[in-house]
């Protein structure tokens, strides 16, 4: 069976975009890593609240769940989910975990560097060759077992950053097939549908760290520059510290704000393709402040990359071309942001 991480085997990066920059050594933003301008008018999240947030809040023991969603994902690509079953206490552990591997000496961090073709491991977003300049970010993917790139970072002390990892995304696989049910819902499948198309025991998923430490210069830096996700929906654990914008058209940048114990959920390419654009994938971005340093767990999922991907019959006038996940993984992966583009009918 192909795995997700085959799919990127085509594409190899070089060292310069995978070993990202020691930035504990690091006083001046250097020029490598300055944008122009990379800070266009935003609005502050303290003009929003949890009455008046910038996204819609989901309570998911809430009802009508379904409307709800449908139109979160029609009108936003994105929303905040509370109630959403997943303990505090797992969300604070696998922070505490991602903060224990950034704080490691980068020459340590750089045991378990990504490999060139490779998606699992230490290094700079795979998005990094697109852009002109580095993103002030460092990143640790995992698919399933994160065990030997752990034991590469911690060679006797690797069993508990393991087991939570590993828990965090037993929790999120349950969390997002609960959503995705949701969601197919809102698009008109019936159950058998939903089975007949995605059968449980199978799915192309991921966990990324995301580590965005404090910046000397904020206002010239990027977190992660401007970018959709791949796959169906992710959910993102993003902690208390604001950076998270998506782009709203007509609006600009609308900041994400962190809502207590949230987790915010956000549409995919492939979700995008399967309801034939009606749930477009949202384009986002991190930013970077001076004093904090910021982390962020994705967890990305979406049907196996062996299975083909098309938008979901009962909908009219099909816009994308069937495909296999991997071929789409593969365009996204030579083309980015032109990836959905090159397969419209
Ligand atoms: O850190 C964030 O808020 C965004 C992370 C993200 O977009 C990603 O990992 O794809
Ligand atoms: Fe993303």
């Amino acid at each position: 069976m192909t795995t997700l991480s085959e799919a990127y085997k085509d594409t190899p990066l070089n060292l310069q975009h995978i070993v990202p920059l020691d930035f504990e050594s690091i006083q001046e933003l250097p020029d490598s890593h300055a944008w122009s301008s990379s800070n266009e008018f935003t609005l502050p999240c303290s003009q929003t609240d949890e009455k008046s947030p910038s996204v819609p809040i989901v309570d998911l023991k809430g009802t009508n769940l379904v409307e709800k969603i449908g139109h979160a994902c029609e009108n936003y690509g994105v929303f905040q989910i509370i109630n959403h079953g997943v303990s505090s206490k797992l969300l604070n552990e696998v922070e505490y975990q991602a903060r224990r591997l950034f704080a490691l000496p980068a020459h340590q961090k750089l045991k378990a560097l990504r490999s060139p073709g490779g998606a699992t491991g230490y290094g700079i977003a795979r998005i990094s060759p697109f852009f002109p300049k580095f993103m002030w970010h460092e990143g640790f993917n995992m698919m399933g077992s994160p065990v030997d790139h752990a034991r590469e970072l911690w060679p006797i002390d690797y069993d508990n950053f393991c087991d939570v990892m590993e828990e965090y995304q037993k929790k999120m696989k349950s969390l997002v097939y609960q959503l995705l049910l949701l969601v197919l819902e809102s698009l008109g499948a019936s159950q058998e549908d939903m089975e007949s198309l995605f059968p449980t025991y199978e799915s192309a998923e991921s966990l990324q760290l995301n580590s965005y430490p404090s910046c000397p210069d904020p206002s010239r830096a990027i977190g992660l520059a401007p970018h959709t996700d791949s796959l169906f929906l992710t959910i993102l654990n993003q902690s208390d510290t604001n950076g998270l914008q998506i782009f709203r058209d007509g609006i600009g940048w609308v900041p994400v704000c962190p809502v207590n114990d949230a987790l915010v959920v956000n549409i995919g390419d492939l979700l995008h393709i399967f309801s034939n654009g009606r749930f477009p994938s949202v384009y986002h971005r991190a930013i970077v402040n001076e004093t904090k340093h910021r982390i962020s767990m994705a967890y990305f999922y979406g049907p196996p990359p062996e299975s083909e991907i098309a938008p979901f019959a009962k909908l009219p006038l099909r816009k994308y071309r069937s495909l296999k996940v991997k071929e789409y993984i593969g365009i996204k992966a030579k083309h980015l942001d032109k990836a959905l583009s090159l397969i419209r009918l």
